[in-house]
């Protein structure tokens, strides 16, 4: 495979420079590598620690004026043998991406969908925004990486209103769990669906994890969701299975749907300069299979559009929805969007009020908005936010 050292300076594969002259990319912006900032994010209350933190890391952390707890990181700083990190006090997260969550405009006591939800960075900062109220779910195909996240939530104390399920967000369709406060299980329940949740441990008794293998093989064949992970205040604890696995119809929906919902859907990454440069070590021949498989753009767009309209219809009549990608193609941004609008009518994309002060310029469409690794500082991220009419 040819490997071409492009005006990007970087050996970027023939086959990804034509994918970036296809979306009318210029290449010049992976040259931006080095200079695009790192960022962390202060879990919130730890500020009085600032000092602290500096010290141990041994250089001066620049807040970020136009988003809140976030600091610049110093390229030579490595964060991850900080005792601030392993006590979960700081955390790696691209501005951009706080933006994303900002832009979800978190109040407390929200019920928030978290629909593409590994590895989870957007997952904490939403939890820790929600400050111990409300609930979140998160929600992810991969499993592996939804494990991650389990183990990303438990480092960072962030679990507790938390409950993690592998499902596909296409088709995904549980509701918050208020949603089902009249509706108990009733006694003609079979044994397996009236068990009843305690509290979530990360080992099982050997019966139990037999039961549950059983159980899962049932649940996978009729499509059901694989609950990973529920914490103390997630609302599953207390309840029976029947009462957490139940669909509710679209009129319930429309009232007791999530407050919010994020979808920050699978793209082609190429907006993520720190991701495409990270191809330096993984071997540039890598890139294709990994970012441009064929079978996986072909029907990328098509994925995203499924998880808008999904992640749309598990919302409540008024609530938000933020649909992103760290994509900078229009295929999978704005037109995606376009024909979302066209065909929900209950859709009303809407003003990012957060976005005052962001280094971001506005997309294609009116109220959505880009970051640009060139002139924001950022990764790339596309943002647009949407509320649900009365149908
Ligand atoms: C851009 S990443 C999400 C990043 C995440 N929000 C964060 O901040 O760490 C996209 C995720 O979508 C997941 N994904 C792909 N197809 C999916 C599907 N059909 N349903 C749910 N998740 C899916 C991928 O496994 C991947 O973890």
């Amino acid at each position: 495979m040819e490997v071409v050292a492009g005006a990007s300076e970087l050996p970027l594969p023939e086959s990804f420079l034509e994918f970036l002259n296809q979306n009318g990319l210029d290449p010049s912006i992976y040259a931006a590598s080095q200079s695009t900032p790192r960022y962390i994010r202060l879990k919130p209350g730890c500020k009085p620690e600032l000092a602290e933190i500096e010290t141990e890391m041994k250089c001066k952390l620049e807040e970020v004026c136009w988003l809140p707890d976030f600091y610049y990181l110093p390229p030579d700083v490595r964060i991850a043998s900080t005792k601030a990190y392993q006590e979960g006090k700081i955390y790696g997260i691209d501005a951009s991406s706080g933006a994303a969550v900002l832009a979800l405009d978190i109040s407390p006591g929200d019920h928030v969908l978290d629909l593409c939800a590994a590895p989870g960075a957007k997952l904490c900062m939403i939890l820790d925004l929600l400050g111990g109220s409300g609930s979140v779910t998160g929600v992810d195909v991969a499993r592996h990486r939804l494990a991650a996240s389990r183990t990303m939530l438990q480092k960072y104390a962030l679990g507790d209103q938390c409950r993690l399920l592998v499902a596909d967000g296409t088709t995904f369709s549980l509701t918050p769990l208020r949603a089902q406060s009249n509706s108990k299980s009733c006694n003609s329940m079979v044994e397996e669906n009236s068990k009843i949740y305690n509290e979530w441990t990360p080992r099982r008794p050997w019966k139990e994890r037999k039961r549950i293998a059983k159980a899962s093989k049932t649940i996978s064949q009729i499509e059901e969701p694989e609950l990973i992970f529920y914490g103390r205040q997630s609302g599953v604890v207390g309840l029976s299975k029947y009462d957490v696995y139940r669909k509710v119809n679209d009129h319930e929906i429309s009232q007791f749907g999530y407050d919010k919902v994020l979808v920050d859907a699978e793209c082609t990454h190429d907006g993520s300069i720190k991701h495409i440069q990270k191809f330096e070590q993984w071997g540039w021949t890598t890139l294709p299979r990994r970012v441009l498989d064929a079978e996986r753009t072909d029907d990328l767009t098509v994925l995203q559009l499924k998880l808008l309209i999904n992640g749309f219809r598990l919302l409540k009549v008024g609530g938000s929805l933020v649909y992103s990608t760290c994509s900078l193609t229009v295929a999978q941004n704005e037109d995606v969007v376009e024909r979302f609008l066209l065909e929900h009518t209950s859709a009303k994309l809407l003003e990012i009020d957060a976005a005052k002060n962001w280094p971001c310029r506005q997309a294609r469409i009116p109220k959505a908005l880009r970051f640009d690794p060139l002139t924001s500082s950022t990764s790339g991220l596309f943002v647009a936010k949407f509320t649900k009419l009365n149908a």
